[in-house]
């Protein structure tokens, strides 16, 4: 299923009448505007705890009608970089169509081709169901995804799955080290307070974008006839809210 316009639920109503959530304050994703970043030498590299799965893991990927899911051992934690814990529950990609590119979030109105999210919840709560509806509940890992020479060998590890899950189906991979889905350089990145960029939108998000990109083969960034396509929310306003940078 293709997501409907920004904003909008399926019945082309705005997403804030059945939603308020959605029509709050501190709504993702945005527009970074470099030019307005604080620095803020507080904010140490993100570290990755757990990341590195056996083969032996079996990992479910999902086609929710949304996006393709991969569902996290909570084996995966965020060890460095946030002030509290946080363990993973899923990853999920956001990207266009040919006609254009789909990351979320946009650097200087830019926006790139594919962005990937990593969720994770405050161990403070039992579950992310519990989290995800706490201010502090939810940490959300993003990196863009941009084209270059070579096929990437960790998101081959998904995306060789894809056609097997063409409807909303599932299927099963072994584990790799999820780390290689994200940028070797975990130190620059954008953090700031945010949403679920999907109903219900909680307003319980924060939110770190890297600035180092991922690089996929243009064969694997999609092709025309991905079913998913155009799965992205637009951007949205500020409202006074700071965009913090752990680098200048
Ligand atoms: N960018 S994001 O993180 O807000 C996000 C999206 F933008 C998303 F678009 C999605 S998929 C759309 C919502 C959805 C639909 C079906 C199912 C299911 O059948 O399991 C689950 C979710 C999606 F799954 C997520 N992430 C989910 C948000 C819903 C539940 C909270 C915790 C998991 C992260
Ligand atoms: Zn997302």
């Amino acid at each position: 299923g293709v997501f409907f316009p920004p904003g909008e639920g399926m019945l082309g109503a705005p997403w804030d009448s059945r939603y308020p959530d959605c029509g709050g304050a501190m709504q993702s994703p945005i527009n970074i505007n470099t030019a307005e970043t604080v620095f803020s030498p507080q904010l140490r590299p993100i570290q990755l705890a757990g990341y590195s799965l056996s083969s032996k893991e079996m990992l479910k990927l999902k086609n929710n009608g949304h996006t393709v899911v991969l569902e996290l051992p909570e084996l995966l934690a965020i060890a460095g970089g946030y002030a509290q814990q946080y363990k993973a529950v899923q990853l999920h990609l956001h990207w266009g169509s040919p006609s254009g590119p789909g990351s979320e979030h946009t650097v200087d109105n830019h926006r790139f081709p594919a962005e990937i999210h990593v969720v994770h919840y405050n161990t403070k709560y039992d579950n992310f169901k519990e989290a995800m509806v706490h201010p502090d509940g939810l940490a959300v890992l993003g990196a863009f995804l941009q084209v270059g020479p070579r096929e990437n060998p960790y998101y081959q590890q998904i995306l060789e799955h894809l056609y097997k899950i063409e409807g909303e189906g599932k299927v099963f991979v072994p584990g790799f080290n999820i780390a290689g889905l994200l940028p070797a350089n975990l130190n620059l990145y954008f953090q700031y307070n945010g949403s679920l960029t999907t109903p219900a939108c909680y307003q319980t998000v924060k939110w770190t974008v890297f600035n180092q990109t991922v690089q996929l083969s243009q064969d694997q960034v999609g092709d025309d006839d991905s079913p998913l396509q155009n799965n992205f929310r637009g951007v949205q306003k500020l409202h006074g809210r700071h965009v913090l940078a752990s680098f200048q």
